[in-house]
């Protein structure tokens, strides 16, 4: 057999016990139909601004809320799911099943500014195992070491669905003939020593100045090239693939950061640090609230480290 005829469905079965595996196929069946939206664009009428705020106070684009609705819908059914979370619900929406094993967090639809401008965007996953006590908001505040898998699927030129389970991340890609996902890069490494820099310098003024001052040698160097979709499953999708480093760093006009930890930095975090990179201390942050806002580094191990130590 060879690597690409692979499916997803296949794939799960020789690696994950079934209900982990059905959570998975739910998530990836929500994204071939978030993906279908995208694909259409203007035309289905899924573009554009809602009137809507939600719980992060930003402005809901309609894609924003359709590619809520469709991951509810396809995660609802599943009796091995105790709760659900994401970007786009105030709290958690808790289903009343005592023995379900696990709790979904996501962002349904990442990179949302980059939607009306036909710009890649993603979903991005987080699955917690549920604890044994009554289940609320609460039960998702687990560090992010606790993580049994995650993922992102990255809405691009082509549509790629990556896993990370304890000890291995891979690919799938969406044949655009079938829609099913087929394994094309098995155990993904990040590429060590890569200088590309992924951040939003406009705000570089208002990072710690230690930090602000570091990227500013390395850039003045010109040993450096700079990266930034503004999507961060765009920006950590190449740096999966290609090396370098992400950074959102805490800011004096963002002092909590700008990324969310528990359905963004968590699962991103997971998938770098799976894939031999790191996300410095991420992981091992105990989460006070479902929206909690932390700043970011990930990718290369080097850089992460400099970075960090710098970024108090
Ligand atoms: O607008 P900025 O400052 O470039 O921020 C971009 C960051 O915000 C985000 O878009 C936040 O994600 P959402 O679209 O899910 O709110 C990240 O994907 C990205 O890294
Ligand atoms: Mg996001
Ligand atoms: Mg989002």
């Amino acid at each position: 057999m060879t690597t690409h005829s692979i499916t997803l469905a296949h794939w799960l079965a020789l690696h994950t016990e079934t209900a982990l595996a059905s959570v998975l196929l739910d998530l990836a069946h929500a994204s071939t139909e978030i993906a279908g939206l995208i694909r259409g664009g203007a035309l289905t009428g899924a573009l554009g601004s809602l009137d809507n705020v939600n719980v992060q106070g930003e402005t809901q684009k309609r894609l924003d809320v359709l590619a809520n609705d469709i991951c509810k819908r396809h995660l609802a059914a599943n009796p091995a799911i105790a709760a659900i979370a994401s970007e786009e619900e105030d709290n958690a929406i808790v289903f009343a099943r005592p023995d379900a094993a696990y709790l979904v967090a996501f962002d349904p639809l990442d990179g949302s500014s980059n939607i009306d401008v036909n710009v890649t965007v993603g979903t991005i996953f987080s699955i917690l195992p549920a604890p044994a006590t009554t289940i609320d908001d609460t039960a998702f505040l687990q560090s992010g070491h606790r993580q049994v898998a995650a993922g992102y699927v990255v809405y691009g030129p082509q549509i790629c669905l990556l896993l990370a389970l304890p000890g291995q991340v891979v690919q799938f890609t969406a044949d655009p003939a079938s829609g099913e996902f087929l394994l094309t890069h098995d155990r993904l490494s990040i590429p060590a020593g890569a200088r590309v820099i992924s951040a939003n310098v406009s705000n570089q003024s208002r990072w710690p100045p230690d930090l602000a001052a570091t990227i500013q040698q390395w850039l003045d160097s010109g040993d450096y090239n700079m990266r930034w979709v503004g999507s961060m499953v765009a920006d950590i999708h190449r740096i999966l693939h290609q090396g370098g480093v992400f950074l959102y760093p805490t800011q004096s006009d963002r002092p909590q950061g700008k990324l969310r930890l528990l359905y963004e930095c968590n699962p991103i975090g997971f998938i770098i640090e799976n894939a031999q990179g790191s996300a410095a201390d991420t992981l091992q942050t105990t989460p006070t609230s479902l929206h909690q806002r932390v700043g970011f580094i990930a990718g290369d191990q080097e850089a992460v480290t400099t970075l960090s130590d710098h970024s108090t």
